[in-house]
């Protein structure tokens, strides 16, 4: 299949920003694709070439790619650059560029997709001394094949910046839409797996029997089960049904753990392979779990130097480390407090009743130094749940999680089967769209935020508001060096960016606000965090906010 027919779909997907015509337009495309290419186009699709949790990377920044252009094309690569500032885009540039092309070889072939999806795994595999250099033939290989518009989103892929608005549900409903099958169990069989690629494939061949056959596999992460905020102990019980098992909130990262054999895979929670920045707590889990093949979820804590749990962002500082991990072990050490179990040896636990997953998690767990299990309290009194309140906060964790004692394991679901229990109010995790240029001294810096809050159903980024307040210096610059390569548009001191951003927020309220579209605006936002842990698909989406809009009248009308 031709690369440009690919190409050519991305154009239209660029063009439109209506929903259901996306969806059409990628079912349709779907449904053309030869069954040996479903595997990977999904996730060129989506623009990318590995999914989420593949450790594979691209490894390719701009100033490579604007080189194979140039071996390629002949053009100066200064000229490319240059041409930015006109096209504001550098795909753009780099289809002028080919297009400028001064001659294709002899032996010039129409680029098919197998093809660019092969030199792209090759890019991804290719490391090691002299390994940019081989990278940028391989890709200058595809641009003296390369056609303008397939140059461009060639070029779109490697930097991850595709810009067709097509997300995760957006494809799942394509996929749906494509082989006629139903919604609900491709996003069940994704939920399980992950994996895109396979659904496609088991959707087109296997149909809605197929789907609903699919079961988790180790090795490909499951989404997350996640949980809502209760206002207090007592809501969370009643919520419960009157009997809940409580647990520590541990304040960390959340880790779901694939064990096969020896082989350990360690997936964080927007589940990205971790494995390598944790060697040490690898090794201890392969003592502490004893059934031969296992999937078990906790959260990694860092333990600072009196034994109490320190904030979450050392543990994401674990994740980052790509080089002298051992000093990072004895800087940060890190202790995992295992919650859930979700397979053990063969059988799927995710249909099991959580105060038996529980039980099977006790049995197959033997804690050692590293590797505990959360602390519990099952109860049906408030006030032993209270005490078991005050002292976690005591011990300087977060709070409480309720979990309903007959629930399955939700995969991918915030339901009201898990509850937090904290005494603040919950910070929301909201994506940068946009930033607008400091004064002064800071003129050249981005110093301050519009945040964007999920819309699921259309893949759209809401405002509901801007912050200024709680980044340092350091941070400005920070942001604004990841901030500028996602321009897309500017206007006079504000900018729009590309929705890669997750940050962090604390406010004093969230308000009903007529001005946004989301139709809410935090009042008094601040900066807490950087949350390279979550994709923007990951944020807190504008339903999310309008819970917490509704608890905090509820906590409101308590005091
Ligand atoms: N005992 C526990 N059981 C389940 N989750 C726990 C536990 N202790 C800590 N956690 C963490 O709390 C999270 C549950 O809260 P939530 O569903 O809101 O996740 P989140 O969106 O990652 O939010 P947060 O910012 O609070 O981590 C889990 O994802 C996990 O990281």
């Amino acid at each position: 299949m031709r690369y440009l027919e690919l190409a050519q779909l991305y154009q239209k997907l660029e063009k439109t920003t209506m929903k259901l015509i996306k969806t059409r337009l990628v079912a349709d495309f779907l449904k053309k694709v030869p069954d040996d290419h479903l595997e990977f186009i999904p996730y060129l699709i989506l623009g990318d070439v590995f999914p989420e949790w593949d450790e594979r990377e691209l490894g390719v920044g701009e100033k490579l790619l604007i080189k194979a252009v140039a071996m390629a094309t002949g053009v100066d690569a200064k000229e490319i650059e240059n041409s930015v500032k006109d096209t504001g885009d550098l795909g753009e540039s780099i289809a002028l560029a080919v297009k400028k092309r001064k001659q294709r070889s002899f032996f010039s072939q129409p680029l098919t997709i197998k093809r660019v999806y092969q030199t792209l795994v090759k890019v991804a595999e290719t490391t090691g001394e002299g390994s940019q250099e081989k990278k940028m033939k391989y890709l200058a290989n595809l641009f003296m094949d390369a056609e303008p518009i397939e140059a461009k989103y060639i070029a779109r892929t490697v930097l991850g910046t595709m810009r067709t608005g097509v997300a995760e549900g957006l494809l799942r409903d394509a996929i749906a839409l494509a082989f006629h099958v139903k919604v609900e169990l491709v996003e069940r069989a994704y939920m399980l797996t992950s994996d895109f690629g396979f659904v496609a494939k088991v959707a087109k061949l296997e149909g809605n029997e197929g789907l609903a056959r699919v079961t988790i596999q180790i090795g490909k992460p499951i989404k997350p089960m996640l949980a809502q905020q209760a206002a207090n102990i007592k809501e969370a019980l009643l919520e419960m049904g009157g009997e809940a098992e409580f647990e520590i909130k541990y304040d960390g990262a959340r880790v779901q753990v694939h064990k096969d054999g020896d082989r350990i895979i360690v997936y964080s929670r927007r589940l990205e392979n971790v494995t390598r920045a944790i060697p040490e707590i690898v090794e201890a889990i392969k003592e502490a779990v004893k059934p031969e093949k296992a999937i078990v979820e906790g959260e990694l804590v860092a333990i600072g130097e009196n034994g109490r749990p320190l904030p979450f962002q050392y543990v994401l500082r674990r994740f980052r480390r790509k080089h002298n991990i051992e000093e990072m072990m004895k800087k940060i050490p890190l202790e995992l407090n295992l919650f859930d179990v979700l397979y053990v040896d063969g059988a799927s636990m995710i249909d099991t009743k959580f105060i038996d997953r529980r039980k099977k998690l006790e049995e197959i767990v033997e804690p050692n130094g590293k590797i505990k299990i959360a602390e519990n309290l099952i109860t049906k009194k408030v006030e032993e749940a209270e005490a078991f309140y005050k002292k976690a906060l005591e011990m300087g964790h977060e709070g409480l999680m309720a979990k309903r004692l007959d629930a399955v394991y939700e995969p991918g679901n915030r339901g009201k089967k898990w509850l937090k229990i904290k005494p603040t109010m919950e910070n929301l995790d909201l994506v940068i769209i946009g930033a607008e240029w400091g004064e002064g001294r800071r003129a050249h810096l981005l110093g301050s935020f519009i945040l964007g809050a999920y819309d699921p159903e259309t893949g759209e980024f809401l405002e509901v508001g801007k912050v200024g307040s709680g980044f340092t210096d350091e941070d400005l610059v920070e942001f604004t060096k990841m901030l500028k390569p996602l321009i897309i548009k500017e206007e006079g001191k504000r900018v729009w960016v590309e929705p890669k951003i997750v940050i962090e927020v604390t406010y004093q309220e969230i308000q009903k606000s007529p001005k946004y579209r989301s139709g809410f605006a935090l009042r008094f936002p601040r900066y807490v965090a950087l949350r390279d842990d979550k994709g923007p698909e990951d944020a807190d989406t504008i339903e999310r906010i309008a819970q917490l809009y509704e608890l905090q009248e509820r906590m409101k009308g308590k005091v």
